[in-house]
């Protein structure tokens, strides 16, 4: 079975503001919303790709209850927790002549609701994927997913966990199947800008020797690189498109290369599958379905190298 954490949902309202100017009354001219958060976005993806899976996280207040009702009407399978204090968080994205977000901070998780979480987590057992994705609410610790992986050391799992700096890094002892840091996340942990794949593959191997298994670096327009746990390197260009709605790209990613893998169990097509699930989503108002993807796989084999 396939598990996603997500600590920090989101309902994710995305509006077009045409030349959006500071200070001033703006206003909409189209408005969505969207259920959001990293994992839920990962589980929504691994499930058009055929994927069942089950989305585990923490929802409160009437913004967490719209949240658990859109994704079961997405039909994701969704084991909530529900926190008492707060509300789950509306993160805004906004398009105008430039893409901004604002993400909130989310509610406040106490012990028990952790507790009742790691309970959850017991489930687990050899063979399983667990997807740990996205930020915690800042009243939280930032060793929650070492945390974890450390309870779950004993069990034979893949765990991949999508998350920036202290986060991450905390994890990469306990050897994470899979990451994703994009390259500025990745640049952040070491306090460099990177912008070139050959430094990508210098920063990526330097966080293998942390501890990570698979690093994946998305660079958005720019493609991505593989340094797979096998010494294997793959780089690629971005399938070329319109962007229509990239919200969800690197999380579409992450579905992809797991689904990829575990189809094939191949780092190659598990690369190209993630790379071409990503673009797919970034190609479309919604996340990315098969046949999306399958058509990306089909008209860009040239891209990978
Ligand atoms: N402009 C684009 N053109 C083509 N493909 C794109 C574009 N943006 C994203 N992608 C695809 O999606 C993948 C992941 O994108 P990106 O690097 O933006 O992830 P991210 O920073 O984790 O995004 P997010 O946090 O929004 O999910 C890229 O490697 C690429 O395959
Ligand atoms: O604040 P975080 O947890 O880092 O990111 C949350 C978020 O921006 O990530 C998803 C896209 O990757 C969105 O659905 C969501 O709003």
């Amino acid at each position: 079975m396939i598990y996603t954490v997500t600590f920090n949902p989101s309902l994710d309202y995305i509006v077009t503001v045409p030349h959006f100017t500071c200070g001033m009354v703006n206003r909409t001219s189209e408005e969505k919303i969207f259920p959001g958060g990293k994992g839920i976005n990962v589980s929504m993806v691994l499930k058009n790709l055929g994927l069942e899976n089950t989305a585990l996280g923490f929802y409160a207040g009437f913004t967490g209850n719209e949240l658990e009702r859109l994704i079961r009407e997405k039909g994701i399978r969704a084991d909530f927790i529900p926190v008492k204090e707060g509300m789950t968080r509306i993160n805004v994205k906004m398009r105008s002549d430039e893409e901004s977000e604002i993400n909130g901070q989310g509610p406040a998780i106490s012990e028990a609701d952790i507790k009742t979480l790691y309970e959850k987590l017991d489930r687990l057992s050899d063979g399983d994927v667990l997807v740990m994705a996205g930020s915690i609410p800042d009243v939280m610790p930032q060793t929650i997913y070492m945390d974890i992986m450390k309870y779950l050391a004993d069990k034979d799992l893949k765990i991949v966990v999508d998350a920036t700096k202290d986060l991450l890094v905390n994890v990469l002892q306990y050897h994470p199947f899979l990451i994703k840091p994009n390259n500025h996340e990745l640049g952040e942990i070491f306090g460099v800008k990177i912008t070139e794949k050959e430094d990508v593959i210098t920063y990526a191997k330097k966080m293998q020797e942390k501890g990570a298994g698979n690093v994946l670096v998305s660079m958005a327009g720019d493609g991505a690189v593989l340094v797979a746990e096998d010494g294997s390197i793959f780089q690629a260009e971005a399938p070329k498109g319109k962007v229509v709605n990239s919200v969800g790209a690197g999380d579409s990613m992450v579905a992809g290369f797991v689904t990829g893998y575990l189809k094939t169990g191949s780092y190659k097509e598990a690369f190209q599958m993630g790379v071409c699930t990503g673009s797919a989503s970034a190609f479309s108002e919604e996340l990315a379905t098969e046949p999306e993807v399958l058509a990306l796989l089909d008209k860009n084999k040239g891209i990978f190298k």
